[in-house]
């Protein structure tokens, strides 16, 4: 297993240029499933585990994939098999978005189910609910979800009973070849959505209303290829604001679009950040000791479940006494025990965790749960005293193009080593240990 060590301490200054969104490339693959002509083009395609994950999904469905320089270029006219295994799926949730894009082009979907995973129980029913509403029939059996169409889905009007992104993004891409008009109601309007449904627009769908929480969509009788920019990771961006504010430094994040991020801006700005934005990117930099604040969590607009976890690391470090509370997720706060054992004092009273901000952190082992507690843990080793080694690293490469690399260039104390140099430094302490056993009886 990889292992990242951190000596805390360092300040930061420089630039740093943010890759494209995770969270917006995963769905624009899956829609690539939808081009029966024409090759589509993707620029700005991060070099994530979880990309490669998806390439392989569409790969194993007989779709070709390049991928070259952040470039994806997926033709998809023949497709070879409408299921996609477990071995697959297991690896990445996001994988179930192809459900969509496959019943709608080819009336047949078998995929595994995706299950739950750390950080809640996360159901489909809603992507279901959905499916079911557009004249789809499913049946669940053997860890598989299989959903069949004779004909074409059939426009429907669908009230999300919550504003999920999944399912909004996968019904959306069902209706885009349904016949008729599909509305989804209640939809969630992050801006993942929207980028979505600009690509499916230029593959030639009809999407109107996407940022918003109602989405209507005409179907269309099929959809080509199409060139698409995927948008900066608001996510990767903002855990880069919050490296500036956890170490008081001064850093420019290349590439952020400040629209996206505005209820990150807005509780660093409580907090004392000083943020200066423009059309290339944002300054973020610290001038005096920083205030707690709350932070509740919600769908956007509102402040990203994905960020509590680094924002979590940033409150340790403020002044005063703050409550988090994650409304998103039933069980995002795995990072809290990791914290703990880095001398931070954190209480957890179901959705809400009391942070007592202001107390010295101390480097220590510990283990990265899911991608956005990895990159917490990172920012609070970079203030720790003392070293900071952290495993589970599988989880932060899903979601963070070189963060270690990145983060040195910065001026950080931080590097990756591999599974084999663990491996290796493992054997050594084990050597040592036995010289050290035997030696008192050589004596
Ligand atoms: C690849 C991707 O884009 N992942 C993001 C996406 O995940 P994902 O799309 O899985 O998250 P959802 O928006 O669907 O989940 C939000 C909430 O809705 C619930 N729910 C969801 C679907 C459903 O059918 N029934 C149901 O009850 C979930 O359990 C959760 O409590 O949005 C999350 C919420 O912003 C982010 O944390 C993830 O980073
Ligand atoms: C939870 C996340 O991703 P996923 O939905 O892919 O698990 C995330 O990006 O923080």
């Amino acid at each position: 297993m990889n292992k990242i060590i951190v000596r805390g301490g360092q300040s930061l200054s420089g630039r740093v240029k943010i890759h494209g969104a995770k969270n917006a490339v995963l769905p624009i693959i899956a829609a690539s499933i939808l081009g029966s002509e024409g090759d589509s083009v993707i620029y700005e395609a991060p070099p994530l585990d979880d990309v490669m994950v998806i390439n392989s999904v569409l790969e194993s469905l007989g779709i070709e994939v390049e991928y070259k320089n952040e470039t994806l270029r997926i033709n998809a006219r023949n497709i070879r098999t409408c299921e996609a295994s477990y071995e697959l799926v297991r690896k990445m949730r996001a994988s179930f978005l192809v459900m969509g894009p496959l019943l709608t082009r080819m009336g047949h979907a078998r995929i595994s189910l995706p299950g739950g995973c750390a950080i809640g129980t996360r159901p489909i029913d809603q992507h279901l609910k959905g499916f079911e509403a557009m004249g789809a029939e499913i049946e669940l059996g053997q860890g598989y979800i299989e959903a069949r169409v004779t004909g074409r889905l059939k426009g429907a009007k669908i009230y999300l009973d919550v504003a999920s992104v999944g399912a909004t993004e996968n019904i959306m891409m069902a209706a885009t070849l349904a016949e008729g008009t599909t509305t989804i109601e209640n939809a969630a309007k992050e801006p993942e959505i929207v980028d979505l449904a600009n690509y499916l627009n230029a593959m030639g769908a009809k999407v109107r209303g996407a940022g918003t929480g109602m989405i209507r969509i005409d179907g269309v009788e099929g959809l080509r290829g199409a060139v698409h920019t995927v948008i900066p990771d608001r996510i990767e961006a903002g855990t880069y604001m919050i490296a500036a504010a956890i170490t008081k430094s001064d850093l420019y994040i290349e590439g952020a679009i400040a629209d996206h991020l505005r209820p990150v801006i807005s509780k660093l700005q409580e907090m004392g950040v000083h943020i200066d934005e423009d059309e290339n990117g944002l300054r973020v930099y610290v001038d005096k000791p920083l205030r707690a604040v709350d932070v509740k969590t919600l769908p956007y607009p509102g402040f990203p479940t994905d960020m509590q976890s680094q924002m979590m690391a940033l409150l340790l470090t403020a002044d005063g006494t703050a409550i988090v509370t994650e409304t998103v997720f039933e069980n995002r706060y795995m990072h809290v025990e990791q914290f703990a054992n880095m001398n931070a004092q954190i209480k957890v009273d179901g959705r809400s965790a009391v942070i007592s901000g202001g107390n010295r952190l101390h480097g220590a082992k510990v283990c990265a749960t899911d991608l956005r507690a990895g990159a917490a843990l990172i920012l609070a080793a970079l203030v720790a005293e003392g070293v900071t080694e952290i495993t589970g690293v599988h989880h932060i490469d899903r979601g963070y193009v070189d963060i270690t690399h990145k983060l040195r260039l910065l001026g950080a104390d931080i590097q990756c080593i591999s599974r084999e140099a663990v491996h290796m430094e493992e054997e050594q302490e084990q050597e040592a240990m036995q010289l050290f056993n035997v030696s008192p009886i050589m004596v």
